[in-house]
């Protein structure tokens, strides 16, 4: 949005907000792995699912990691509830412009094609022109993103957008330092968060326009 108050940017992270990756990491594990040990989803902490089942025994991080590098993991995912009714409700917002911001595996061999095939699958081909696919979300800048990594970081240390925490089962335990807002799921009030955004940034473009024509009477 910057100086000039035009339309407001929503980056919408895609496993864990659109997507149940921890769901189908779990479903994966018991159904490949059934007599190993695992970890609930109530009893998730920390975003890498990886190092949690390292801390329970160390062979079984990699157990857990060929589950969501199988082929056919990230087509096969859930919708979060709710998601995809919000995402077709926010791209006919007025002066509202939707991406999807999502990260690829390292690993990114299955990821990334069957990334693309969901949001066609599940949203369908407009959504797919709105995909921003990249390790670093720090550079991409809009005023909001929804994401449920709890730390986002990258080589831009002032990020244009302000995160709102989408609750996950890993995430839920963190206290947020004020002012860090979170949205509990697709049922709590998305709409309210995207339009104090909105008055935010309309009231900081009014306030620079004031001081630009300040400026030109001093001169
Ligand atoms: C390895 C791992 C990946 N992911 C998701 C996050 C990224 O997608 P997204 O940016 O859409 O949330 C993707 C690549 O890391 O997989 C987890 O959510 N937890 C994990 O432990
Ligand atoms: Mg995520």
């Amino acid at each position: 949005m910057g100086s000039a108050a035009g339309p407001l940017r929503v980056l919408v992270d895609m496993d864990g907000v659109l997507a149940d990756f921890e769901g189908a990491v779990l479903r994966g594990f018991l159904s490949r792995f059934p007599g190993e040990p695992r970890v609930e989803l109530a009893e998730r902490r920390g975003f890498s699912v990886w190092e949690q089942y390292r801390c329970l025994r160390r062979d079984l991080a990699d157990k857990v990691a060929s589950i969501y590098e199988s082929p056919g993991f990230f087509l096969g995912l859930d919708p979060i509830p709710g998601a995809i009714e919000a995402m077709q409700e926010m791209i006919l917002m007025q002066d509202t412009e939707v991406f999807i911001c999502t990260s690829p595996l390292r690993k990114y061999e299955h990821c990334i094609l069957e990334k693309y095939k969901w949001v066609e699958k599940h949203l369908g081909p407009e959504f797919v022109e709105r995909i921003i696919l990249t390790r670093d979300k720090t550079i991409v800048s809009a005023d909001l993103l929804f994401d449920d990594k709890d730390t986002i970081r990258g080589v831009e240390l002032n990020p244009s957008w302000e995160h709102i925490l989408f609750t996950c089962c890993h995430n839920k335990h963190i206290q947020l330092k004020p002012p860090r807002r979170r949205l509990l799921s697709w049922a709590d009030d998305w709409r309210a968060i995207v339009e104090s955004k909105r008055r935010k940034a309309q009231k900081l473009s009014a306030m620079n326009n004031a001081a630009d024509i300040r400026k030109k009477l001093e001169v």
